[in-house]
Protein backbone atom coordinates (compact mmCIF):
# COMPACT_ATOMS: atom_id res chain seq x y z
CA UNK A 1 0.00 0.00 0.00
CA UNK A 2 1.56 3.51 -1.07
CA UNK A 3 2.02 5.69 2.34
CA UNK A 4 -0.93 7.91 0.61
CA UNK A 5 -3.41 5.06 0.99
CA UNK A 6 -2.00 4.12 4.36
CA UNK A 7 -2.91 7.63 5.67
CA UNK A 8 -6.13 7.45 4.03
CA UNK A 9 -7.08 4.73 5.53
CA UNK A 10 -5.70 5.83 8.90
CA UNK A 11 -8.03 8.80 9.03
CA UNK A 12 -11.02 7.08 8.15
CA UNK A 13 -10.35 4.53 11.44
CA UNK A 14 -9.57 8.29 13.37
CA UNK A 15 -12.89 9.36 12.12
CA UNK A 16 -14.56 6.23 13.28
CA UNK A 17 -12.62 6.84 16.81
CA UNK A 18 -13.67 10.37 16.39
CA UNK A 19 -17.64 9.97 16.09
CA UNK A 20 -17.51 6.85 19.04
CA UNK A 21 -15.97 9.45 21.37
CA UNK A 22 -18.43 12.05 20.61
CA UNK A 23 -21.05 9.22 21.45
CA UNK A 24 -19.63 8.75 24.65
CA UNK A 25 -18.73 12.27 25.75
CA UNK A 26 -22.38 13.33 24.84
CA UNK A 27 -23.68 10.27 26.78
CA UNK A 28 -21.30 10.87 29.82
CA UNK A 29 -23.14 14.86 29.66
CA UNK A 30 -26.24 13.62 29.61
CA UNK A 31 -25.41 11.54 32.50
CA UNK A 32 -24.51 14.56 34.00
CA UNK A 33 -27.79 16.25 33.38
CA UNK A 34 -28.96 13.48 35.15
CA UNK A 35 -26.72 13.71 38.29
CA UNK A 36 -28.35 17.46 38.19
CA UNK A 37 -31.64 16.39 38.17
CA UNK A 38 -30.55 13.96 41.39
CA UNK A 39 -29.07 16.60 42.86
CA UNK A 40 -32.26 18.75 42.36
CA UNK A 41 -35.21 16.06 43.37
CA UNK A 42 -33.23 15.29 46.94
CA UNK A 43 -32.86 18.74 48.30
CA UNK A 44 -34.40 18.79 51.81
CA UNK A 45 -36.78 22.56 52.61
CA UNK A 46 -34.23 25.43 52.36
CA UNK A 47 -31.32 23.42 51.30
CA UNK A 48 -29.39 24.88 48.09
CA UNK A 49 -28.00 22.29 45.40
CA UNK A 50 -24.27 21.56 45.31
CA UNK A 51 -23.03 20.81 41.70
CA UNK A 52 -19.76 21.52 42.10
CA UNK A 53 -17.86 18.75 44.01
CA UNK A 54 -14.28 19.58 44.08
CA UNK A 55 -13.48 16.09 46.19
CA UNK A 56 -15.22 13.90 43.11
CA UNK A 57 -13.26 15.97 40.22
CA UNK A 58 -9.84 15.63 41.95
CA UNK A 59 -11.35 11.35 42.27
CA UNK A 60 -11.89 11.40 38.87
CA UNK A 61 -8.76 12.88 37.73
CA UNK A 62 -6.32 10.94 39.70
CA UNK A 63 -8.36 7.41 38.80
CA UNK A 64 -7.63 8.46 34.80
CA UNK A 65 -4.56 8.78 35.86
CA UNK A 66 -3.87 5.40 37.59
CA UNK A 67 -5.78 3.65 34.85
CA UNK A 68 -3.67 5.13 31.82
CA UNK A 69 -1.56 3.21 29.67
CA UNK A 70 -0.50 6.20 26.92
CA UNK A 71 0.96 7.11 25.22
CA UNK A 72 -0.44 9.93 26.00
CA UNK A 73 0.96 11.38 29.53
CA UNK A 74 -0.66 11.49 32.73
CA UNK A 75 -1.13 15.05 32.34
CA UNK A 76 -2.05 15.51 29.08
CA UNK A 77 -5.31 12.76 29.86
CA UNK A 78 -6.39 14.60 32.52
CA UNK A 79 -6.23 17.63 31.29
CA UNK A 80 -8.68 16.70 28.75
CA UNK A 81 -10.80 14.38 31.47
CA UNK A 82 -10.36 18.35 32.62
CA UNK A 83 -12.06 20.08 29.93
CA UNK A 84 -14.88 17.21 29.58
CA UNK A 85 -15.93 17.52 33.23
CA UNK A 86 -15.76 21.56 32.76
CA UNK A 87 -18.26 21.31 29.89
CA UNK A 88 -20.33 18.53 31.84
CA UNK A 89 -20.52 20.91 35.06
CA UNK A 90 -21.80 23.72 33.05
CA UNK A 91 -24.40 22.03 31.72
CA UNK A 92 -25.74 21.11 35.58
CA UNK A 93 -24.69 24.65 36.54
CA UNK A 94 -22.74 27.34 34.86
CA UNK A 95 -20.07 28.45 37.83
CA UNK A 96 -18.62 32.15 37.77
CA UNK A 97 -15.41 32.03 39.16
CA UNK A 98 -14.22 35.72 40.13
CA UNK A 99 -9.61 35.60 39.54
CA UNK A 100 -7.04 38.45 40.30
CA UNK A 101 -6.98 40.42 37.10
CA UNK A 102 -6.48 41.65 34.27
CA UNK A 103 -7.15 39.38 31.55
CA UNK A 104 -4.26 37.43 31.13
CA UNK A 105 -2.80 36.88 34.62
CA UNK A 106 -1.07 33.96 35.65
CA UNK A 107 -4.18 33.96 37.97
CA UNK A 108 -6.35 33.70 35.28
CA UNK A 109 -4.11 30.63 33.84
CA UNK A 110 -4.58 28.59 37.14
CA UNK A 111 -8.58 29.39 37.42
CA UNK A 112 -9.00 27.52 34.03
CA UNK A 113 -6.42 25.01 35.20
CA UNK A 114 -8.30 24.39 38.13
CA UNK A 115 -12.36 24.83 36.80
CA UNK A 116 -11.33 24.56 32.73
CA UNK A 117 -12.50 26.95 30.44
CA UNK A 118 -16.34 26.03 30.49
CA UNK A 119 -16.55 28.11 33.71
CA UNK A 120 -17.47 32.26 33.46
CA UNK A 121 -14.48 33.40 34.69
CA UNK A 122 -14.41 37.01 35.82
CA UNK A 123 -11.08 39.63 36.31
CA UNK A 124 -11.21 41.85 39.98
CA UNK A 125 -9.07 44.78 40.15
CA UNK A 126 -7.43 43.49 43.95
CA UNK A 127 -7.11 39.97 46.00
CA UNK A 128 -9.45 41.71 48.32
CA UNK A 129 -11.68 42.21 45.12
CA UNK A 130 -11.87 38.44 44.60
CA UNK A 131 -12.62 37.94 48.40
CA UNK A 132 -15.41 40.51 48.88
CA UNK A 133 -17.31 39.46 45.50
CA UNK A 134 -17.14 35.58 47.24
CA UNK A 135 -18.51 36.97 50.15
CA UNK A 136 -21.11 39.09 48.61
CA UNK A 137 -22.08 35.70 46.74
CA UNK A 138 -21.57 37.63 43.04
CA UNK A 139 -19.64 34.66 42.32
CA UNK A 140 -19.50 30.84 43.53
CA UNK A 141 -15.75 30.72 44.21
CA UNK A 142 -12.65 32.93 43.96
CA UNK A 143 -8.96 32.55 42.91
CA UNK A 144 -5.96 34.09 44.54
CA UNK A 145 -2.20 33.48 44.54
CA UNK A 146 -1.08 32.11 47.64
CA UNK A 147 2.98 31.35 47.32
CA UNK A 148 5.58 31.65 45.14
CA UNK A 149 8.49 29.58 45.32
CA UNK A 150 11.09 31.99 44.45
CA UNK A 151 9.81 35.23 46.17
CA UNK A 152 7.55 33.48 49.19
CA UNK A 153 4.07 34.51 50.49
CA UNK A 154 1.38 36.46 49.02
CA UNK A 155 0.66 38.98 51.80
CA UNK A 156 -2.36 40.34 50.99
CA UNK A 157 -3.79 37.05 50.23
CA UNK A 158 -3.28 35.99 53.80
CA UNK A 159 -4.40 38.67 55.14
CA UNK A 160 -7.22 38.81 53.26
CA UNK A 161 -8.27 35.57 55.19
CA UNK A 162 -8.05 37.31 58.70
CA UNK A 163 -10.94 39.90 57.34
CA UNK A 164 -13.50 37.48 55.42
CA UNK A 165 -14.78 34.20 56.63
CA UNK A 166 -13.83 31.99 53.25
CA UNK A 167 -13.29 28.28 52.73
CA UNK A 168 -10.19 26.99 51.12
CA UNK A 169 -12.07 24.44 48.90
CA UNK A 170 -8.71 23.78 46.54
CA UNK A 171 -5.62 24.41 45.47
CA UNK A 172 -3.89 24.88 42.30
CA UNK A 173 0.05 25.04 41.17
CA UNK A 174 1.24 26.41 38.37
CA UNK A 175 4.70 26.61 37.09
CA UNK A 176 5.65 30.34 35.89
CA UNK A 177 7.55 30.88 33.18
CA UNK A 178 8.67 34.70 32.58
CA UNK A 179 8.76 36.30 28.78
CA UNK A 180 10.11 39.72 27.88
CA UNK A 181 8.01 40.78 25.96
CA UNK A 182 7.92 44.25 22.77
CA UNK A 183 5.17 45.60 20.96
CA UNK A 184 5.37 46.46 16.96
CA UNK A 185 6.66 49.98 18.16
CA UNK A 186 9.80 48.96 20.33
CA UNK A 187 13.31 48.96 18.64
CA UNK A 188 14.91 46.22 20.68
CA UNK A 189 18.60 47.89 20.73
CA UNK A 190 16.23 50.90 22.33
CA UNK A 191 14.46 49.43 25.64
CA UNK A 192 14.18 52.03 27.80
CA UNK A 193 11.81 50.67 30.71
CA UNK A 194 11.00 47.24 31.75
CA UNK A 195 7.23 46.94 33.11
CA UNK A 196 6.24 44.03 34.93
CA UNK A 197 4.43 43.45 38.61
CA UNK A 198 7.05 43.30 41.41
CA UNK A 199 6.96 39.66 42.11
CA UNK A 200 7.90 39.05 38.87
CA UNK A 201 10.32 41.79 38.10
CA UNK A 202 12.02 40.18 41.63
CA UNK A 203 11.52 36.46 40.36
CA UNK A 204 13.78 37.66 37.08
CA UNK A 205 16.01 39.82 39.39
CA UNK A 206 19.54 38.15 38.45
CA UNK A 207 18.48 37.97 34.54
CA UNK A 208 17.58 41.64 34.45
CA UNK A 209 21.08 42.60 35.83
CA UNK A 210 22.93 40.34 33.77
CA UNK A 211 20.87 41.78 30.28
CA UNK A 212 19.64 44.89 31.09
CA UNK A 213 21.56 46.32 34.08
CA UNK A 214 20.80 50.04 33.29
CA UNK A 215 17.17 50.08 32.05
CA UNK A 216 14.90 51.45 34.60
CA UNK A 217 12.40 48.87 36.10
CA UNK A 218 8.86 49.90 36.80
CA UNK A 219 6.44 47.80 39.50
CA UNK A 220 2.94 47.90 38.19
CA UNK A 221 -0.25 46.23 39.66
CA UNK A 222 0.02 42.91 37.33
CA UNK A 223 2.43 41.83 34.49
CA UNK A 224 -1.15 41.22 32.34
CA UNK A 225 -1.57 44.83 32.78
CA UNK A 226 2.55 45.46 31.99
CA UNK A 227 1.83 44.02 28.77
CA UNK A 228 -1.44 46.01 28.13
CA UNK A 229 0.84 48.80 28.37
CA UNK A 230 3.39 47.65 26.05
CA UNK A 231 1.13 47.09 23.45
CA UNK A 232 1.08 51.00 22.64
CA UNK A 233 4.10 52.60 24.11
CA UNK A 234 7.40 53.01 22.17
CA UNK A 235 10.85 51.36 23.32
CA UNK A 236 9.19 49.84 26.73
CA UNK A 237 9.25 45.84 27.35
CA UNK A 238 6.82 43.75 29.78
CA UNK A 239 7.72 40.12 31.69
CA UNK A 240 4.98 38.28 31.72
CA UNK A 241 3.75 34.91 30.68
CA UNK A 242 2.43 33.12 27.45
CA UNK A 243 -1.42 33.97 28.07
CA UNK A 244 -0.64 37.72 28.20
CA UNK A 245 1.17 37.93 25.21
CA UNK A 246 -0.72 36.39 23.15
CA UNK A 247 -3.75 38.16 24.47
CA UNK A 248 -1.93 41.74 23.83
CA UNK A 249 -0.33 40.05 20.69
CA UNK A 250 3.32 41.13 21.54
CA UNK A 251 6.50 39.41 20.61
CA UNK A 252 9.09 37.36 23.02
CA UNK A 253 12.38 38.56 22.73
CA UNK A 254 13.59 36.33 25.18
CA UNK A 255 11.57 33.51 26.98
CA UNK A 256 11.62 31.48 30.32
CA UNK A 257 13.97 34.31 32.03
CA UNK A 258 12.92 33.40 35.16
CA UNK A 259 16.20 32.76 37.65
CA UNK A 260 15.05 29.77 38.68
CA UNK A 261 13.72 26.42 36.34
CA UNK A 262 11.47 25.11 38.96
CA UNK A 263 10.03 28.40 39.23
CA UNK A 264 5.76 27.84 40.70
CA UNK A 265 2.86 29.30 42.15
CA UNK A 266 0.47 28.25 44.46
CA UNK A 267 -2.84 29.43 44.24
CA UNK A 268 -6.24 28.88 46.39
CA UNK A 269 -9.84 28.75 45.82
CA UNK A 270 -12.13 30.54 48.26
CA UNK A 271 -15.72 29.55 48.47
CA UNK A 272 -18.13 28.76 51.17
CA UNK A 273 -18.17 25.42 50.55
CA UNK A 274 -16.81 22.49 52.99
CA UNK A 275 -14.71 19.53 50.86
CA UNK A 276 -15.52 15.79 52.39
CA UNK A 277 -12.03 14.03 52.16
CA UNK A 278 -10.71 12.18 49.59
CA UNK A 279 -7.75 10.15 51.15
CA UNK A 280 -5.34 12.82 50.12
CA UNK A 281 -5.93 16.04 51.35
CA UNK A 282 -4.38 18.83 52.57
CA UNK A 283 -5.68 21.49 55.50
CA UNK A 284 -5.20 25.09 56.02
CA UNK A 285 -5.75 26.73 59.55
CA UNK A 286 -4.83 29.99 61.75
CA UNK A 287 -3.84 30.28 64.62
CA UNK A 288 -3.02 32.58 67.22
CA UNK A 289 -1.47 32.85 70.46
CA UNK A 290 0.53 34.48 73.65
CA UNK A 291 3.94 35.42 73.07
CA UNK A 292 5.81 33.25 75.69
CA UNK A 293 8.46 31.33 76.02
CA UNK A 294 7.98 27.99 74.31
CA UNK A 295 4.68 28.83 72.37
CA UNK A 296 5.87 28.14 68.85
CA UNK A 297 7.08 24.33 70.35
CA UNK A 298 3.66 23.89 72.12
CA UNK A 299 2.26 24.71 68.22
CA UNK A 300 4.31 22.13 66.29
CA UNK A 301 4.91 19.33 68.72
CA UNK A 302 1.38 18.09 68.47
CA UNK A 303 2.17 17.93 64.51
CA UNK A 304 5.36 15.88 65.28
CA UNK A 305 4.29 13.47 68.02
CA UNK A 306 1.72 12.59 65.28
CA UNK A 307 4.01 12.47 62.28
CA UNK A 308 1.67 14.96 60.86
CA UNK A 309 3.34 16.31 57.49
CA UNK A 310 3.79 20.45 58.04
CA UNK A 311 3.82 21.87 54.08
CA UNK A 312 3.78 25.35 55.07
CA UNK A 313 4.15 27.81 58.14
CA UNK A 314 4.04 31.40 57.80
CA UNK A 315 3.98 34.75 59.84
CA UNK A 316 1.84 37.53 59.91
CA UNK A 317 1.18 40.30 62.19
CA UNK A 318 -2.14 39.56 63.94
CA UNK A 319 -3.39 43.14 63.33
CA UNK A 320 -4.75 43.57 67.19
CA UNK A 321 -1.75 44.55 69.41
CA UNK A 322 1.73 45.65 68.52
CA UNK A 323 4.37 42.60 67.95
CA UNK A 324 1.87 39.91 67.99
CA UNK A 325 1.25 37.61 65.30
CA UNK A 326 -0.44 34.84 63.63
CA UNK A 327 0.62 31.27 62.10
CA UNK A 328 -0.57 29.95 58.99
CA UNK A 329 -0.22 26.71 58.87
CA UNK A 330 -0.70 24.00 55.88
CA UNK A 331 -0.64 20.55 56.53
CA UNK A 332 -0.85 17.00 54.81
CA UNK A 333 -4.42 15.26 56.47
CA UNK A 334 -8.41 16.24 56.51
CA UNK A 335 -9.94 17.76 59.75
CA UNK A 336 -12.37 15.09 59.90
CA UNK A 337 -9.44 12.63 59.67
CA UNK A 338 -9.58 11.06 63.51
CA UNK A 339 -5.72 12.03 64.15
CA UNK A 340 -5.99 15.57 62.65
CA UNK A 341 -9.30 16.01 64.91
CA UNK A 342 -7.10 14.99 67.97
CA UNK A 343 -4.37 17.47 66.79
CA UNK A 344 -6.57 20.20 66.21
CA UNK A 345 -8.37 19.50 69.89
CA UNK A 346 -5.15 19.15 71.54
CA UNK A 347 -4.14 23.06 69.87
CA UNK A 348 -7.54 24.92 70.33
CA UNK A 349 -6.18 24.50 74.36
CA UNK A 350 -2.69 25.92 73.58
CA UNK A 351 -3.77 28.59 71.53
CA UNK A 352 -6.13 31.81 72.21
CA UNK A 353 -7.89 31.35 68.72
CA UNK A 354 -7.89 28.35 66.11
CA UNK A 355 -9.65 28.83 62.87
CA UNK A 356 -9.68 25.92 60.42
CA UNK A 357 -9.47 27.35 56.68
CA UNK A 358 -10.79 24.10 55.24
CA UNK A 359 -9.61 21.01 54.27
CA UNK A 360 -9.30 20.32 50.29
CA UNK A 361 -7.76 17.96 48.05
CA UNK A 362 -3.84 17.98 46.93
CA UNK A 363 -3.41 19.68 43.79
CA UNK A 364 -3.70 17.01 41.29
CA UNK A 365 -2.24 18.83 38.10
O1 LIG B 1 -20.56 13.67 40.34
C1 LIG B 1 -21.17 14.73 40.37
O2 LIG B 1 -21.64 15.19 41.44
C2 LIG B 1 -21.35 15.51 39.14
O3 LIG B 1 -21.99 16.55 39.20
C3 LIG B 1 -20.70 15.08 37.87
C4 LIG B 1 -19.37 15.78 37.60
C5 LIG B 1 -18.70 15.09 36.37
O4 LIG B 1 -18.87 15.59 35.26
O5 LIG B 1 -18.10 14.05 36.58
C6 LIG B 1 -19.62 17.21 37.28
C7 LIG B 1 -19.44 18.19 38.21
C8 LIG B 1 -18.97 17.93 39.57
O6 LIG B 1 -18.12 18.95 40.01
C9 LIG B 1 -18.33 16.62 39.71
C10 LIG B 1 -18.48 15.65 38.76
Amino acid sequence: MSSQDQLKALRVRIDSLDEKLLELISERARCAEEVARVKMSSLKPGESPVFYRPEREAWVLKHIMEINKGPLGNEEVARLFREIMSSCLALEYPLKVAYLGPEGTFTQAAALKHFGHAVISLPMAAIDEVFREVVAGAVNFGVVPVENSTEGAVNHTLDSFLEHNLVICGEVELRIHHHLLVGENTRTDKISRIYSHAQSLAQCRKWLDAHYPSVERVALSSNADAARRVKSEWNSAAIAGDMAAQLYGLTKLAEKIEDRPDNSTRFLIIGNQEVPPIGDDKTSIIVSMNNKPGALHALLMPFYENGIDLTRIETRPSRCGKWTYVFFIDFVGHCHDPLVKSVLERLSQEVVALKVLGSYPKAVL
